[in-house]
């Protein structure tokens, strides 16, 4: 008979996971492998609770292994390293972003792009090399081969950095990748939520005027006078829409749930390039014209390479750049869920994992 997952593995762990599609998170006894030759262990202190969370605790991508313990922007402190680990030591301040494991040699391994490979391995509700299910960082104790361990610089704060370790990464990647990042350029971030305040601000640092596209106009003073934005749009303004079309290089569009492309595609210059980050349950409607007429791109992103994540990271570190969170107790993790749904959070909920996480809560 299978072990349960407390007796897997040797090393005792405690999470809260969703047994089920409601997503209500409880506690959960689990267990972690022994710290390998190649393996950090860190003791988990903050993890940032991404849309992507949602998604999975509701199986609305229809790939989700109960129990699931979520958490992919995970940050906190070296607690043991393998014998074979070059460049981590017990104490170094460290994360794990979304994924633990990829086959190391295919194309997109070879090139930094593990987060391509086609065995890449999830942080958390996917099948580890050794056949178990990996669990995320709504828990106490993390584990993964060095590779895909990232070292957080000593001047980012680890509950305002944990969030760039998905929500950084994931809109740091393609301004890079589609050449977005040239300064002067006009960039536009669709929803305002954990990954596009972060949009806002890699943008900026790359020397970008950028733009932000919001179905209400609630966050426009925030969004300019907090973030640096240099313009607000609101979507649902016929007038405002009208009078920026044809005006941006390039929009990163992050917004979770299904909307009308047309509108934002028209906004966007001759050649330039619309690249979807948001993952929505279900698919887009996508207007040919508004591709044709402007010989326009629609593409997409998904998170970035161990290698450019830790370059997303240390570039954070030179210009600044951390999320502005809400820390919250591992207690108020359900509400906080039921708050992002009604989109009522500036900008990432980040669960203060080590003072809160305890095995009797
Ligand atoms: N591509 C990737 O690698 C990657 C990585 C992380 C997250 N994601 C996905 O990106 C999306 C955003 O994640 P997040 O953590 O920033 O979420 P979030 O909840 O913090 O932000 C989502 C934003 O979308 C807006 N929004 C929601 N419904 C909308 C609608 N119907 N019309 C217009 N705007 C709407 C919200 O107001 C909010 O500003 C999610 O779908 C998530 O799964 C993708
Ligand atoms: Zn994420
Ligand atoms: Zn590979």
């Amino acid at each position: 008979m299978a072990k349960s997952p407390a007796e897997e593995h040797p090393k005792k762990a405690f999470g809260w996971a969703a047994r089920d599609t409601s997503g209500v998170l409880s506690p959960f006894k689990f267990s972690r492998r022994e710290t390998g030759e190649n393996d950090v262990a860190f003791k988990v202190l903050y993890c940032g609770i991404c849309h992507s969370d949602l998604h999975m605790l509701k199986n609305e991508w229809g790939n989700t292994i109960y129990p699931i313990v979520p958490g992919h922007e995970i940050a906190g402190e070296v607690t043991e390293v393998g014998s074979k680990v070059k460049n981590f030591k017990v104490g170094d301040r460290v994360g794990v972003g979304c994924m633990v494991g990829s086959c190391r040699s295919c194309d997109s391994c070879s090139n930094d792009l593990e987060n391509y490979c086609p065995k890449m391995i999830l942080t958390y509700s996917a099948k580890d090399s050794d056949g178990t299910i990996t669990y995320g960082g709504y828990s106490d104790c993390m584990v993964a081969d060095e590779h895909f361990i990232v070292r957080i610089p000593d001047s980012i704060p680890l509950h305002a950095g944990a969030p760039l370790l998905c929500a950084g990464i994931t809109v740091y990647s393609p301004l890079r990748y589609y050449g977005l990042d040239k300064p002067g350029m006009q960039i536009g971030v669709v929803g305002l939520g954990g990954l596009g305040h972060v949009a806002v601000k890699f943008a900026k640092a790359l020397g970008a005027k950028v733009t932000v596209i919001s179905t209400s106009p609630n966050k426009k003073q925030e969004a300019i006078e907090r973030l640096g934005a240099d313009s607000f749009l609101v979507s649902r303004d016929q007038e405002q829409m009208q009078a920026a079309k044809g005006t941006l290089d390039g929009i990163i569009d992050t917004v979770s749930a299904s909307h009308p492309l047309l509108p934002l595609l028209s906004l966007v210059k001759t050649h330039g390039k619309f690249v979807l980050v948001g993952a929505p349950e279900k698919p887009l409607e996508v207007p040919a014209f508004a591709l044709i007429g402007g010989r326009k791109t629609l593409s997409g992103s998904c998170i970035g390479g161990m290698k450019e994540t830790q370059e997303m990271i240390d570039f954070a570190a030179k210009h600044n750049i951390t999320a502005d969170v809400e820390v919250i107790p591992i207690a108020d993790v359900n509400t906080a869920m039921e708050r992002m749904i009604k989109q009522d959070v500036k900008y990432r909920f980040v669960i203060d994992i080590g003072n809160t996480m305890k095995a009797s809560t």
